[in-house]
């Protein structure tokens, strides 16, 4: 099976402002990989290159194969590359079952402002309600948006992006702002992820990486320090200067 995303010595200036440097990535179809790193490491910056909000300066982002570095984001989008959407995107008075009726709908490219012809389609409620289940979010799929915690919607948007069926899932910071109390739903459903999606997030959590993660890229000053598995990166000593340095000067 082909590499899902692969990131080719990618870099990004501001001006004089190196911010991402010759960075190498790769993520195997089902990887478990989180981008870790201290404050100001570049981190969005690259999920921005990724998704195709930045154009690098120099350096390939190529998804299943094909080079995508000068294609729009819905261009990537439509070849597989699905991010967490941001809470505005859903709808706020519908039911969730609803919007990820609409999401699948879009994804068969119908026109998703034809709302009806989503909620009188029996196949893609249906559809809607099983993927709520295989993420054990069967029990939000009537609640209507604005009736939803934060911490809920931060689930659901989790749901959206995979009614996409994509090979590449980013998570920029899935447990921000999630109540403690909600965490371990989240946890839950990233267990519950399809085998075969490549997922990359970027988190915060040390609790949740350390979890999920199989693999581990920690970035700093743009460029990766360290590449590997989860028990060489937390006891790499570089790392371990990198966030212990943080915590004292904190
Ligand atoms: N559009 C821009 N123009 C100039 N500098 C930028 C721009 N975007 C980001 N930077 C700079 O790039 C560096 C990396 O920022 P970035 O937001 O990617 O880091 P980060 O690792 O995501 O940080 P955090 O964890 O705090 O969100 C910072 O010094 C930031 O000020």
């Amino acid at each position: 099976m082909s590499v899902a995303l692969e990131l080719r010595g990618l870099s990004k200036q501001f001006g004089e402002l190196k911010v991402t440097r010759d960075v190498n990535l790769v993520l195997e179809p089902g990887a478990r990989h989180a981008l870790i790193g201290p404050n100001g490491a570049g981190k969005s910056t690259l999920v921005h290159l990724i998704t195709g909000l930045l154009k690098p300066s120099k350096g390939q982002v190529v998804l299943a194969g094909q080079d995508v570095t000068g294609f729009t984001s819905e261009r990537r989008v439509k070849l597989g590359l699905a991010r967490t959407f941001q809470i505005n995107s859903l709808f706020n008075r519908l039911t969730v079952g609803e919007n990820i009726g609409l999401a699948l709908s879009a994804r068969q490219g119908m026109d998703s402002r034809l709302f009806s012809g989503v909620t009188q389609s029996p196949e893609l409620m249906d559809e809607a309600a099983e993927l709520l289940h295989s993420l054990g979010l069967l029990d939000l799929a009537t609640r209507s948006v604005i009736s939803l915690a934060y911490g809920q919607r931060r689930l659901i948007e989790i749901a959206l992006a995979l009614a996409l069926k994509p090979r590449v899932l980013l998570l920029d910071e899935p447990v921000a702002g999630v109540p403690s109390t909600e965490g371990h739903r989240l946890f839950d459903l990233l267990e519950r992820l399809p085998e075969d999606v490549a997922t990359l997030v970027i988190e915060h959590d040390m609790d949740l990486v350390f979890r999920f993660a199989r693999r581990i890229t920690v970035l700093v000053e743009g460029a990766v320090l360290v590449e590997g598995n989860v028990n060489d990166v937390r006891s790499d000593p570089r790392v371990r200067a990198v966030y212990l340095g943080e915590r004292a000067h904190a």
